[in-house]
């Protein structure tokens, strides 16, 4: 037996049309964005792959991609739980800037090591300036960060990865995590086994359906790298990985 785990990055948001660094900032998804998220719901629909159990992001690109999404699919009706856990990784002081100025001012290899390199965070947001998030109540008491890398994403998503998605996964229930392009390459890390080398060129296309069959004992995926529901998927994938160009 296997189960089933949909992984779903929101579609494009504003801030993806306007190529800025976006991180925990709450922009809404744009006009393109919340078609894919429909799109992606019918993909689901099609393949028979009917969600029984969502988790997302506190961000509205995440948790509107899965409303749109499960609709589309009639499931709109499922049990939610969401968490900061799944946001998409804390850009720093880059939230905000737009990608192209900061690959001109700072050079290839500064931009690609900000944006793809494990273990390296950008520097730190100041608190209080625009698009900082410490006085946002949605985050209080809880220990935020300023800034992260995709090391960091991956160990403040994995506490919540254990204890409240594989309980949910283990009883059969058909998951689907509605997220965003850094948490969910730091899950498919996880599950694939990369290397902090080789997750620098894993890119994650907007509102496209990726679907995991994962073994009942050991929890990892049957196919490695899962299989995406849109035959066009290769396309979108290059298309991330070439932003700020
Ligand atoms: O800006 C961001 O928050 C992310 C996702 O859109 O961008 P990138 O793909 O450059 O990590």
């Amino acid at each position: 037996m296997t189960y089933t785990l949909v992984l779903l990055r929101h579609g494009e948001s504003e801030w993806n049309a306007k190529n800025l660094f976006t991180g925990w900032v709450d922009v809404p998804l744009s006009e393109k964005g919340r078609a894919e998220a429909v799109r992606g719901g019918e993909f689901l629909k099609e393949a028979g792959v009917l969600p029984e159990k969502l988790f997302t992001s506190m961000l509205r690109r995440a948790i509107m991609t899965a409303n749109l999404a499960l609709d589309a699919a009639d499931r709109h009706w499922i049990p939610v739980e969401r968490h900061w856990r799944l946001n998409e990784r804390h850009y720093g002081a880059l939230q905000g800037k737009n990608k192209k100025e900061i690959r001109d001012e700072y050079g290839e290899e500064q931009f690609m090591q900000w944006r793809r390199s494990y273990d390296v965070p950008p520097p730190p947001i100041e608190a209080g300036s625009e698009f900082s998030q410490d006085a946002d109540p949605r985050y209080a008491g809880e220990p935020i960060p300023a800034t992260e890398c995709l090391k960091d994403v991956l160990e403040r998503l994995l506490p919540y990865w254990e204890s409240r998605i594989v309980p949910e996964i283990k009883t059969g229930k058909t998951v689907m995590i509605a997220a965003h392009g850094n948490s969910l390459r730091a899950i498919v890390k996880h599950l694939d086994d990369i290397s902090d080398d080789d997750i620098a060129g894993v890119n994650i296309p907007t509102g496209i359906p990726l679907v995991y069959e994962l073994d009942e004992k050991t929890l990892k995926p049957v196919k490695k790298g899962g299989t995406y529901l849109d035959p066009e998927a290769e396309a979108k994938i290059a298309a991330v990985a070439n932003q700020g160009k």
